[in-house]
């Protein structure tokens, strides 16, 4: 069963009211990267390639056509016995932008990243909300222990 937005607000804390909806809470834009060096996935391990950060005026990041790293403004709990799926919101996609995203384990906690397709120039504003986070009862073995735990905390 997927969770309340309420109760996904409670697991994250510190979030602003308008970023709670009916079903999840909205995540915001922090910061843009554009990779500048191939990354590596081999059979036993992985490196992620360099970037540069994408500069913004005043807090608006003006983007061309291509595909950034976008890292979340908001630190993310996945609480124990929950999986959780990130969506993009969808003026992105009537913007012809799309987010790209993954599966968030439980126990997992950091401000993540996800890859932002821009299919025709766009402007976003630094914590503007771009994605929503739902969460759903799973079961697990274990939880996350990867190399992303923790990430972008400090
Ligand atoms: O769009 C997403 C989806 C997930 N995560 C976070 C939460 C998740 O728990 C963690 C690791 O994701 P995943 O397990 O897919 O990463 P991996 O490439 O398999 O790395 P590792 O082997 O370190 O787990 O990254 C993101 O930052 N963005």
């Amino acid at each position: 069963m997927f969770k309340s937005g309420q109760f996904v607000a409670d697991a994250l804390g510190d979030l602003r009211e308008s970023q709670v909806q009916p079903n999840g809470v909205d995540l915001t834009l922090g910061a843009i990267y554009e990779q500048v060096e191939p990354g590596r996935i081999g059979r036993e391990s992985k490196t992620v390639g360099d970037r540069r950060e994408v500069e913004s005026d005043d807090g608006i990041y003006r983007l061309d056509k291509g595909g950034y790293i976008i890292e979340y403004a908001d630190r993310v709990v996945i609480p124990e016995g929950h999986i959780g799926f990130l969506l993009p919101r969808s003026s992105l996609l009537r913007n012809s932008c799309m987010l790209d995203t993954a599966v968030w384990d439980a126990g997992y906690e950091g401000r993540g990243e996800g890859l932002l397709e821009v299919h025709h120039p766009i402007e976003l504003e630094a914590g503007a909300r771009i994605a929503q986070l739902v969460l759903a009862d799973a079961a697990h073995k274990g939880t996350y222990e990867g190399s992303y735990q923790g990430e972008n905390l400090e």
